[in-house]
């Protein structure tokens, strides 16, 4: 998978060089390239923004530089012939990329999400500063045959979108194949196949100043310790999240009890 990001705070991607997303950038399985929108500003002080049409408080992205950075990250052709408005057709198929802008008016980043996205060959990050990107150009990619995305990690304003690039990254990468070592552990973590919040996890030693692990987890007896995890993950579900627990699919609720 090919990750690119345009930014105007290239260092604020430096921890994409750590962990699990660095050692998959060190082993070939994500090429991730952090780039600095200032390169396409045209002016000596490499402006990106300007005053909002309409008026109102703050700056907007500018649409000319965000339309020559893109161009040329995304290998598309120079789109910006006049009279190349909304309705025209796409000039090439993009390379199967996708386009995601973090936005608190984004629609909702979710696991879900996160699985989609491990299946597209590019993706690329548009992190807006200010008052956000110019909505046309949105509305230009999207005319030129590239699927834009306009994300939210929730319901809470960021000052950009780098933040959200660096969770949407960690939380795509790590699906990749090969990715985490065990890929046994992406299974039975929260939101994942039954919908459920993930069980309370307990190490050594078995009591803790005075706090006991549960005695289940020390039976050794399989079916009695899946049993105990699925419950648990069920009721911090009903707990915390009622929201996930009205969603929960009866069927597959059922199945995974089968399973156990
Ligand atoms: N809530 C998100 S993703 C965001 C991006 C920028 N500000 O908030």
């Amino acid at each position: 998978m090919r990750i690119d990001v345009l930014t105007i705070f290239p260092e604020y991607l430096a921890p994409l060089d750590l962990s699990l997303v660095g050692k998959a950038r060190t082993a070939g399985l994500l090429d991730l390239r952090v780039h600095d929108l200032r390169r396409w500003a045209t002016d000596r002080h490499r402006t990106v923004d300007d005053t909002p049409l309409g008026g109102g408080a703050g700056m907007v992205m500018r649409p000319d530089v965000w339309g020559e950075a893109l161009d040329e990250v995304l290998g598309l052709g120079d789109g910006g012939e006049p009279g190349r408005g909304p309705d025209h057709e796409p000039d090439h198929e993009p390379s199967g990329v996708e386009l995601l802008v973090p936005t608190p008016s984004g629609e909702r980043f979710t696991q879900r999400t996160a699985e989609r996205l491990a299946g597209v060959p590019r993706l690329a990050f548009a992190c807006g500063r200010y008052e956000g990107i110019d909505a046309r150009v949105a509305e230009h990619y999207r005319g030129r045959g590239v699927r834009v995305t306009e994300l939210s990690l929730g319901d809470y304003v960021l000052n950009g979108g780098e933040v959200a690039a660096l969770v949407v990254v960690e939380a795509v990468a790590r699906l990749l194949p090969g990715v985490v070592g065990n890929p046994e552990s992406l299974v039975e973590e929260s939101h994942g196949v039954a919908g459920l919040l993930e069980y309370p996890v307990y190490t050594r030693p078995p009591v803790w100043r005075g706090h006991e692990a549960p005695e289940v987890l020390l039976s050794g007896h399989h079916a009695r310790i899946a049993r105990w995890r699925r419950d648990r993950a069920l009721e911090r579900t009903v707990q915390r999240r009622p929201d996930l627990a009205a969603a929960l699919d009866p069927a597959t609720l059922d199945r995974h009890d089968r399973e156990i």
